[in-house]
């Protein structure tokens, strides 16, 4: 059902001003338009309107500085802020100085049709405290693209809530720093973030690592012992790797979330706890509920809100933007800033990125540290990313057909080694070069058994337990086609 209302719209581009006004107009909403943020104050001041569109950057005044008065004089009127600078922050702001809901532009009209009907029909109270925070000097995370967008604001009203959040995604998406963002910029933010990596604890470790154990309690605990959730009360737990959480832990976690309070292993009083969750994980839950190895029941408490980082080759476009970034990163670090060749940077483009943004990370860090010219060319970004290039990638390959594989690490190894002129290339060249053969080995069966280990495992003729561990120490990742965002 559609709601009509009286909408205030401010923006200094004429063109846009037309277009919400034809847009609004025609579905029945009384609309009345303005350039410039003083008149805006002057009728939100007076009373006037039900809802409000406005840009950020106006000649006068930034939205960002009138929205804490408009929030104080009129605490119900709902704002909805557009902006053409489409990063984290802009974002975070706009959430933050209690913006109903935040547009990157450009935008899709039918979107802002929902959101204004939204507003409108949504019943009346007050959103968000504004709290005019200072800007921190240097952003979370990287990236522009329309994907990235959808992430921010997600994040942005993830933020304002104690919600759990479910972050899924390939290795090296940059799940753990999402987890990061959304605890800082939170309103836990005061409190601790702890954060626990399921694959990387012994199994039958975990459920004395998340909730502590007593004295006694099985062989080797000599002494009462806190855990993940008593170290994290009042902040974030960040459970990552869930899927790799044996079935006894799962049932204590289920219960700490159906109860808000669990017990010690060994112990028999609860404790209550107030614990923000956040998980993340690279594996297809489902898949592992119907091996019976995920409680479902669990997987819908922990579900709440399912938030999908894209591949880095779902969003090559925020490329340059990373690479800048890790350059500028490293350079505090001591280590030369470069730039990369056009040439170079679309070669990064086309390539698929197993690794994702890990992988580009360690890349640019490898060329600021390896290479001496100020500018690194197409050929060298060739050669560094010639092994992990797969033969299928949309768009050409680099590595001719008819090559044999020996040809072809030969080939590389030529060029490699001449690279570095008269110098060796850095120590450490025989697990690097088996380890990247492994790679696209490994990755071929998976995705030929489409997942299976056993079968994987049968096919490669390896034992079972040392796939999986291969599987984890080469980051493969096959489960590309989980979309549930
Ligand atoms: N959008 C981004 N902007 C800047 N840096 C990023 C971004 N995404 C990821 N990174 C960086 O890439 C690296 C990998 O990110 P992170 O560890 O968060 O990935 P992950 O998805 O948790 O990986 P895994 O599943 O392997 O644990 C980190 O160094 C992180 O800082």
């Amino acid at each position: 059902m559609m709601v009509k209302g009286n909408i205030l719209v401010a923006d200094d581009d004429a063109a846009i001003r037309t277009v919400l006004n034809q847009a609004l107009s025609r579905v029945g909403h009384e609309v009345r338009v303005t350039s410039n943020a003083a008149t805006l104050w002057r009728w939100v001041a007076a009373g006037e309107g039900d809802l409000v569109i406005t840009d950020v950057v106006m000649p006068d005044e930034n939205a960002f500085d009138m929205l804490p008065r408009i929030k104080k004089a009129r605490p119900e009127l709902p704002v909805v802020v557009m902006s053409a600078q489409n990063t984290f922050m802009t974002a975070i702001r706009a959430s933050e100085t209690g913006a109903y809901e935040y547009l990157p532009k450009p935008f899709d009209l039918n979107e802002l049709l929902n959101i204004v009907n939204r507003a409108l029909s949504e019943p009346r109270r007050p959103q968000g405290d504004a709290q005019p925070d200072e800007q921190p000097e240097s952003m979370p995370l990287v990236g522009r693209s329309a994907a990235m967008q959808d992430i921010y604001r997600m994040l942005a009203r993830m933020m304002q809530t104690d919600l759990t959040v479910m972050i899924t995604g390939e290795s090296g998406t940059g799940k753990e720093l999402v987890a990061r963002a959304l605890h800082e910029y939170g309103r836990r933010r005061n409190g601790p973030f702890v954060a626990i990596n399921m694959a990387a604890i012994p199994r039958d470790l975990i459920e004395s690592e998340l909730f502590g154990h007593e004295k006694g309690a099985f062989t080797g605990a000599q002494n009462r012992s806190t855990g993940r959730f008593e170290q994290a009360e009042g902040g974030t737990l960040f459970l990552d790797e869930i899927g790799d959480m044996p079935m006894e832990a799962q049932t204590r976690l289920l219960r700490v979330l159906q109860q808000g309070e669990y017990t010690t292993v060994g112990g028999r009083t609860p404790i209550k706890t107030d614990v923000r969750i956040v998980a993340a994980t690279n594996k297809d839950l489902r898949t592992l509920i119907n091996q019976g190895l995920f409680r479902e029941d669990l997987f819908y408490r922990i579900n709440v809100v399912p938030l999908r980082l894209p591949a880095l080759r779902e969003r090559s476009e925020d490329i340059p933007d990373l690479v800048r970034h890790f350059f500028k990163q490293g350079e505090s670090e001591g280590l030369q800033t470069k730039r990369i060749s056009s040439g170079g940077i679309e070669l990064m483009k086309r390539y698929p990125w197993p690794g994702n943004v890990r992988e580009l990370e360690n890349l640019v860090r490898r060329l600021a540290a390896l290479y001496a010219q100020d500018e690194i060319s197409a050929e060298i970004i060739e050669m560094e990313l010639k092994t992990g290039a797969q033969p299928a990638v949309p768009g050409g390959s680099l590595i001719p057909d008819d090559l044999s594989i020996g040809q072809a690490v030969e080939h590389y190894l030529q060029r490699y080694f001449s690279a570095f002129g008269g110098d060796l290339p850095p120590a450490g060249l025989y697990q690097r070069i088996l380890s990247e053969v492994e790679f696209p080995l490994v990755l071929a069966s998976m995705t030929a058994t489409r997942g299976n280990q056993i079968k994987a495992a049968e096919l490669l003729g390896l034992n079972r337990n040392t796939l999986r561990k291969k599987i984890r120490e080469l980051g493969v990742n096959v489960y590309r086609a989980s979309k549930q965002a």
